[in-house]
């Protein structure tokens, strides 16, 4: 039975999703130790921000296939390290959208109208009105840094209450930024301008520090900021310096540098800040979202199938794989064979797409391809996760080639693999929709179907020499399934291409090999 630790609260509704296809146990609170120690149990994680998941879990989860994050961020999880194992990791790209949203909106509010702290003294029986006056936000600089999916609903929603709008995003084009309302300017010119900046980015390294001492000395000192997005992105000293000597306005705070956020100058400081203890996300729609998209990712890839957002896996979502399925099959057949003929250390894979082919998803063909290439040497350690990677590590230079002229099939492959022992290339399409065919090996013609237990011979063309080989495989009680002869011309060099029931030993293989005529033979298993 296939079990899977979730070590973060999630909604009800994604347990039970899970518990459709395994044991689910719940253990949130775990120690990193404990995590190392139970996660060698587990098929599959789910998690959100409050895990840890180190390379030394992943090291440890043995079995694990896939690490779900109810959520947006996954600079909780060490990807390169997921990548490498071939563990899929997959988060929820939009089901938190609106209530990291929202939440910014209400730090803006709640932080230019004293809110938390007029209702502090509220509950400590007072009534101060003079305390707590407030600024309008209408017609004020709103700075959205980071204009993804929530920097834009912030906008939105900005507009709407009538603020002016400024972004910093070198990944968006003016024309979205227009659409939105917003006037796309450089980082300097936003924290000039703005009276409020909100940060709406993912934690990297680029972003990190990124609203320092030298930043917040360009802001204006009445300006707020909001930091909805990552802890880290803020240098949470130098803002807490600056806000209690009154160089800046004010902030709102839901995600800190450490979770939970320890003993920090932060607490210290007065009605200007607002702080939350990382809550953007925690509305009942965002949680129920969450929990459903990321528990059907892990259902369906613990089933066999692919994860519609796959972070280590772009590109092979499940609409493109079910369009592209059996070309993904050929292309990892022919993968396994070519990497099987040329045999030793493979230096260089190229890979043709031709016919309708030319103009498919290149990628996901590309990592099937690559996948069979190394499925002999790597066995199942290889998937569509570590693929590209493991070829990278080995120094296989991939090449891809397109010919939308070629209408022979309506897509077919060609791969030629280079090594230490020299080039092969086997050329493949489909029969139909869905039968595969070798259509030519070493660029000989030939049209068999890929078979588990093969045997390749390259030869001269002259009579007997068909007849020998069988004779010889039936001395030793080899059946044929099927055999094929391809040439370029009457009595020059041949391929044969036989399909036997069972696994050839080395043996018998040497023996073929000194049959007269015989130049080279090869057995593949499929
Ligand atoms: N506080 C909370 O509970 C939540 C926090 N988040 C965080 O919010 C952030 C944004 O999430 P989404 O909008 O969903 O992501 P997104 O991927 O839709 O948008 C991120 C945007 O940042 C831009 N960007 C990347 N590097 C940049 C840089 N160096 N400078 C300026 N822009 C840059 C990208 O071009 C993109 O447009 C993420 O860090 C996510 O983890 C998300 C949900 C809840
Ligand atoms: O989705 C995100 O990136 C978040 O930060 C939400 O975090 P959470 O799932 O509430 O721990």
């Amino acid at each position: 039975m296939l079990k899977v630790l979730v070590s973060d609260p999630i909604d009800q509704v994604g347990i039970n999703i899970l518990s459709q296809v395994a044991t689910v146990d719940v253990k949130t609170n775990l120690s990193p130790e404990q995590l190392v120690e139970v996660i060698g149990e587990y098929d599959a994680l789910m998690i959100r921000s409050g895990t840890q998941v180190t390379a030394e879990v992943i090291e440890s989860g043995q079995k694990l296939k896939i690490i779900g994050r109810a959520g947006v961020g996954v600079d909780n999880v060490d990807v390169t390290m997921a990548t490498r194992k071939g563990i899929v990791v997959v988060n929820s790209p939009e089901g938190n959208t609106i209530a990291a949203a929202e939440h910014a909106l209400a730090m803006m509010m709640s932080m230019s109208r004293y809110i938390p702290a007029a209702d502090a003294s509220m509950k400590e029986g007072k009534w101060n009105r003079k305390a707590f006056t407030g600024v309008e936000v209408y017609k004020k600089t709103l700075g959205v840094v980071g204009l993804g999916k929530i920097g834009a609903h912030v906008a939105t929603v900005a507009h709407a209450m009538g603020m002016r709008l400024l972004a910093f995003d070198p990944f968006v084009s003016a024309e979205r930024a227009d659409q939105l309302n917003c006037q796309l300017v450089e980082m300097d010119v936003l924290l000039r301008d703005s009276d409020y900046v909100t940060l709406h980015i993912p934690k990297t390294p680029e972003t990190a520090n990124l609203i320092n001492a030298e930043s917040i000395a360009k802001m204006k000192p009445t300006a707020r900021i909001i930091n909805c997005a990552r802890g880290g992105i803020i240098d949470e000293a130098a803002l807490a310096t600056a806000l209690a000597e009154g160089r800046l306005g004010g902030a709102g705070i839901d995600v800190y540098g450490s979770e939970p956020l320890g003993e920090s100058p932060l607490r210290d400081l007065g009605r200007e800040i607002v702080l939350t203890p990382h809550l953007g996300a925690s509305t009942e729609e965002a949680q129920v979202n969450v929990a459903i998209d990321v528990a059907e990712q892990i259902r369906d890839v613990l089933l066999g199938n692919s994860a519609r957002s796959a972070v280590n896996i772009p590109g092979l979502r499940p609409d493109v794989v079910e369009k592209l399925k059996p070309y993904l099959q050929l292309a990892e057949t022919l993968g396994n064979l070519v990497g099987q003929l040329a045999g030793g250390r493979i230096e260089a894979l190229n890979i043709t797409l031709r016919g309708d082919l030319a103009s498919a998803q290149s990628q996901p063909i590309v990592v099937a391809a690559l996948k069979g290439l190394l499925s002999h040497a790597l066995q199942e350690r290889v998937n569509y996760v570590n693929a590209s990677i493991e070829a990278k590590e080995r120094g296989i230079h991939v090449t891809e080639t397109k010919d939308e002229s070629s209408r022979d099939y309506s897509g077919s492959l060609r791969l030629v693999a280079t090594g230490n022992l020299g080039e092969h290339s086997v050329d493949g399409a489909l029969l139909g929709d869905e039968e595969m065919r070798v259509t030519s090996l070493d660029d000989f013609p030939i049209n068999v179907p890929p078979s588990r237990h093969m045997l390749f011979t390259l030869h001269k063309d002259m009579p007997g020499l068909i007849g020998r080989i069988g004779s010889l495989l039936g001395s030793f009680n080899v059946n044929i399934a099927s055999m094929q002869v391809g040439r370029k011309i009457v009595r020059g060099d041949a391929v044969m291409v036989l399909s036997l029931d069972d696994p050839l030993p080395d043996n018998i293989l040497n023996e073929i090999k000194q049959v007269a005529g015989i130049t080279d033979a090869y057995t593949v298993t499929l």
